[in-house]
This record gives C-alpha cells, structure tokens and sequence, in this order.
C-alpha cells in the first residue's frame, strides 16, 4: 500500500465523528491493506512495534521538529518549527504546513510513474532507525527521518510526524482496532447488514449482534494473550476464529499485569464469601519468563524490557525454575535484616541500564511472586486464582519466601489480624482476590482490590515546566501536572491539576532536567510545554475544586515524592480517580 493511501484513509477516518462509522472506514481499510496488514493495524495506533515489544523510536520532539525543519529547507530551523506548533497546537498540522517538495514531484514530472513511499519502506526505515545506537546514532536518526520527510506531500507528512512521535490521535483506540478486525474478517456481510439495517426485524438483528459479540470476544482474547494487533489483523484474516482461538501465551512476549481496585475486607467477603489475602509488597511489579532454553527475562507492568537491570532475580529464577512459566510478582527491596525497604529503593534498581553491579552492592532485591500464568505448556489464565498459586508454591517450594503466602479466610477478624501483621512486618497493605477469578491481563476490574492505610498520592504527569533562577537557572524547576482523561478513542488527554516545586533536592533537578529536557515541545520564555510522558507520584493536604486548572481542580500543598519509572503517561492517574478522591475527603 502507498504510503499516500494509508495517509489519505487516515484522514477519512480522522474527519469521521461517528464511533460506528470509524469501525466501518477503519474495516475497509484492513480489508484493502494486502500484506501491510499488519503494519496498517499497528500504524493507525500510532505504532511501529507490537504493544509488548518495548523496542521504542527513540524519537523526542525535538529530533522531529530539527528533521522538519531540515526537510523545509535551509531557510526554516527547529526554533520555526516550534513556532508554528505554537500557533498550530499538533505536530501534524505543522509538517503538512510545510512543502517538502518530495521526489513524487520529481518522478510525476519525469516518467510519470509513481515514486511515492509504500507503508513497507515506511516501516522498514523505521525499524532500523529504532536500531540506531551509541555514538552517531542522533544523526542517524536525524538523517533517515530528514529522508523519509524530503519524500513527502503534506498529507503523508502529517501522518509522518504523529506516527514518529507516537501520537496518531485519529480517533482510534485499541477497542476500535478490536472491533474492526472482527468486522472486516470474521462478521458476515449479512449479519453486519441486519445490525445496520434499521427495518431488520428484532430476532435477526438480536443473532447478528450475539454472533457479532462472539466474534469480537475472539479477537479480545487473541489481544489479551498477544498484546500483537498486527499478527491478530493477519490471524483473523488468514486463519479465521479458529486460528485466534490458537493464539497461546508466549514464553518471552509479556503480557499486561491484572490491576486492582481500592476495597475493604467487608467488600471482598461480601461479593465473594471467602476472600484470598496476602500481603501488599512495597515494591515494583515485575513479570518473569523462563523459557524452555533456560533463559530467563523480566518485564515491568508496562511490558518493558527490564531484565538487565535486576541480575539476581534473573540468577534466583534460573536456579530455582525447571519449566518454562510466566510467573507474576513483585520485586522488593530489603535491608540487610530482611525487612522491606520504602518503594523509592526498589525505584533507583528498576530499569537502570548503567551502574548495576554498582546499586546491586548497595539495593538488594528479591522476587515476591503472587501468580502463574503458565507453567510447563500449559497456559493457566482461565484457571481460578487458587489453583494457578498452587501451581505457583508446587514450583518454587511450599516455604519459599519468594512466594507470597495466601490465606484463604470468610473471617473479618482474621482479615484484620493479617492486615495489622503486614503493616507491622513494614509492608504497604494486603491484598485481597477473588479466589475464583480467573487472570485477566489489562483488567482493572473487581477481582483484586487493594487495601492500604497510607495517605493516599497522585501519580500525574508532567506536561509543563518553568526554568529555575539564580544558581538553578540551568535546572527546570517548577513542574506542572496534569490528570488523564480517559477517551474511548484511546487517544487520551491531560487536563492540568497543581505545579509542584517542593520536596526537590538539587540532585533530583539535575536528573529530573535530564529526563525532561528531551520532551520538550515548545518554549516560551522561562516556560516549557512538555510532552506527557514522565510520572510525578505526588503528596499532597487537600484537593480542592478551582478554576486556575483546566482539570477543575487544584491541590493543597503539592509535594514531590518520586518519579514513577514504572509508569507511562497511559498509566497516571485519571481525573476520574481525583473526583472519587475529592468527593471522598
Ligand atoms: N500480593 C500482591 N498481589 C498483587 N499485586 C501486588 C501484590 N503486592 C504488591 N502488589 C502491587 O500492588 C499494585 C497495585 O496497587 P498500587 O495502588 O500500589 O499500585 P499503583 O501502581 O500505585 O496503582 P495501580 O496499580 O492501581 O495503578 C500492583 O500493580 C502490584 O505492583
């Protein structure tokens, strides 16, 4: 497919209001895509790697904005570039504005055949920008995106740009690309007829639409264990609802982590009769695969890659596991007493790609692993929670302290009494699941709640900043912090919610500069636009209701915690979760 097609659907597909109607455009564009289908599927996400592979571009705004102006021409500089995303608000908006004078010029002019850039070359340059490393590796990304650029016309650019900095915002979320999928390749044109015809008589339309549901069921699941929308597409395409019945957890691809829900013991008992409870370790969530070769890789809750940084976990499962698994748990710091050390440790370890035989001296961690989702071939999703802990403990050993200990209990009291343990034992708070649930990645539903004392913090994101003064003139200083709002499109946006200047230690400046300085979009004076992406975990007295913040909100007494390395701007608190908490002071 040309680069220019998949371009000129997209902005279809952008202009269309309706839900259903996007479904449909975004259905026929499958249906036309050929080989690309997989890669249309990631591209429309604004994805170039499936959503388990953490390999990224690497790409900042301002790389961009530097290889925009670059392809402009020698009159235009990144500084222009930046003016224009002031005026235009969407880098978008700002490459179409440009005109690149590409080679489809050239070749229109020339032999008349078409010399325009396939969705494949797109792809291809892409993934090999991404493999770009070391020393050189900025301008080599510099150059390759300066040519990709050079080869454009404006609508081409536009869709350029927002894939490179992963923000399509066409209007099209994971549930849309679930949805269109089964449309395009598993719904029959009759059944999808009857849902749209309104004189279809009831009966008909009601069978339509349960095998419509069953179909996207399928896909869903097939997501759920792939976290692959493109070999998904291509699946439902060549193989049918048979092949995505196939699809298998993958020893080595991650899987998202089941999430939980604030609860108490009286809610666990009350919707369950017998509640599981263990312990809430204060650390970072961590998912191990071993597989059958003996390798072993850990990933983080946002299915990062983060095996490098945590070597004895890597060491203890290798030597404590036979079988291929996937095991789910929580990697903790510990004193040299064995007792839990505050969640900031466990933060300097994770993720760290310099300097590990360094902090491994002075942070140790262990694994607390909570769950199986597979162990020995046998995928264990579906299996109640109790059985999959079996598994679990049959694994590791009955007494390994790497396991969690889970009490099955319809008892309040002796909920409570595990509860005051745990928190005299320095952990955070306990746990409590529904032992009949099965795993269900991604899920933030009401089969694990959490149950914590602690005054409750804010994870928001920074999509702001001002320039220090004095001796911090070099530093950024004043952070400003947005919640999320949640979009059905799954385009999210940030609303704006306090600026936070306190608890920051001149040290924390330096690396908080360091880590932001390359997101900036725009800046204006002493104050900086700064793309969501980096998590703020933010203490605050009081949320109050105000009109200084686009939120509607502000808080009392802002203060810096920590950064959340573990957390992406898709993953900060939602401005859902500040109204439950304002309502609930
Ligand atoms: N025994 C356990 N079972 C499940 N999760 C646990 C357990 N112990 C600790 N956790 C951690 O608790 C997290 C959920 O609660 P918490 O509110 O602390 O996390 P968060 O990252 O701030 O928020 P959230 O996960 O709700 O977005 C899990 O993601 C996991 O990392």
């Amino acid at each position: 497919m040309q680069f220019a097609e998949f371009a000129a659907r997209a902005a279809e597909i952008e202009a269309e209001p309706a839900d259903l109607a996007v479904v449909s455009l975004l259905s026929d564009l499958f249906s036309d895509a050929g080989d690309d289908l997989p890669t249309v599927a990631r591209f429309v996400q604004g994805r170039v790697f499936p959503a388990w592979d953490s390999t990224t571009l690497d790409i900042g705004p301002r790389l961009c904005h530097e290889a925009i102006a670059r392809a402009a021409g020698p009159n235009v500089s990144a500084d222009d570039v930046e003016d224009r995303l002031a005026d235009r608000g969407e880098i978008g908006a700002v490459a179409a504005s440009y005109d690149f004078g590409g080679q489809r010029g050239l070749a229109a002019f020339g032999s008349g055949e078409q010399d325009g850039l396939t969705v494949a070359e797109v792809d291809s340059e892409l993934r090999a920008l991404a493999a770009a490393s070391g020393s050189g590796s900025e301008e080599t990304k510099l150059k390759t995106l300066y040519g990709l650029f050079n080869r454009t016309d404006p609508d081409e650019a536009r869709f350029l740009a927002r894939l490179v900095l992963s923000e399509m915002r066409i209007g099209v979320g994971e549930g849309t690309v679930r949805d269109a999928v089964a449309e395009a390749f598993l719904v029959a044109p009759a059944d999808a007829a009857a849902i749209r015809d309104d004189d279809a008589d009831a009966e008909t339309e009601a069978a339509a639409r349960e095998r419509r549901n069953e179909a996207i069921a399928a896909v869903a699941r097939a997501l759920q264990v792939s976290n692959d929308y493109g070999m998904v597409a291509g699946l439902a395409r060549d193989e049918g609802e048979a092949g995505l019945d196939g699809v298998r957890l993958e020893v080595g691809r991650p899987v998202q982590a089941m999430l939980a829900q604030a609860g108490t013991a009286a809610d666990a008992l009350g919707e369950w009769g017998t509640a599981a409870v263990e312990t809430k370790f204060d650390g970072a969530r961590v998912q191990v695969h071993r597989d059958a070769d003996g390798e072993v890789s850990l990933f983080s809750r946002n299915m990062e890659d983060v095996t490098d940084a945590l070597p004895e976990v890597v060491e203890f499962v290798a030597g404590a596991v036979d079988d291929p698994v996937i095991l789910d748990g929580e990697v903790v710091a510990m004193d040299d007493g064995g007792e839990p050390l505050p969640f900031q440790e466990i933060l300097r370890r994770f993720r760290r790609k310099h300097d590990v035989d360094r902090m491994r001296e002075e942070v140790r961690v262990e694994l607390r692993a909570f769950d199986c989702l597979h162990a020995a071939g046998d995928d264990l999703l579906a299996d109640p929670l109790a059985a999959r802990h079996d598994r679990l403990t049959a694994l590791l050993g009955d007494d390994s302290p790497a396991v969690s200990d889970l009490l099955l209990s319809d008892d309040p009291d002796e909920i409570a009494a595990y509860e005051a343990d745990a928190l005299d034992a320095g952990h955070e708070g306990i746990m409590l699941k529904n032992p009949d649930a099965p795993y269900s990645p991604g899920d933030r539903g009401k089969n694990w709640l959490k149950r914590k004392p602690d005054v409750e913090t804010l994870d928001l994101v920074v999509t702001g900043a001002e320039w220090g003064e004095g001796r911090r003139a070099e530093f950024l200083g004043t952070f400003l912090l947005s919640a999320r709002v949640e979009a059905e499109s799954g385009d999210d946006a940030f609303e704006t919610i306090g600026k936070v200047a306190t608890g920051i230690t001149d040290e924390e400046l330096a690396e908080l500069t360091d880590l932001l300085e390359p997101e900036i979009e725009r800046e204006a004076g002493k104050e900086v636009d700064i793309r969501p992406s980096v998590v703020f975990e933010v203490g605050y007295e009081e949320i109050q209701t105000s009109p200084t913040y686009s939120s509607g909100y502000a808080l009392r007494f802002p203060r810096f915690v920590t950064v959340r390395e573990d957390k992406t701007a898709e993953t900060a608190d939602s401005l859902d979760r500040v109204e439950r908490l304002a309502d609930s002071q």
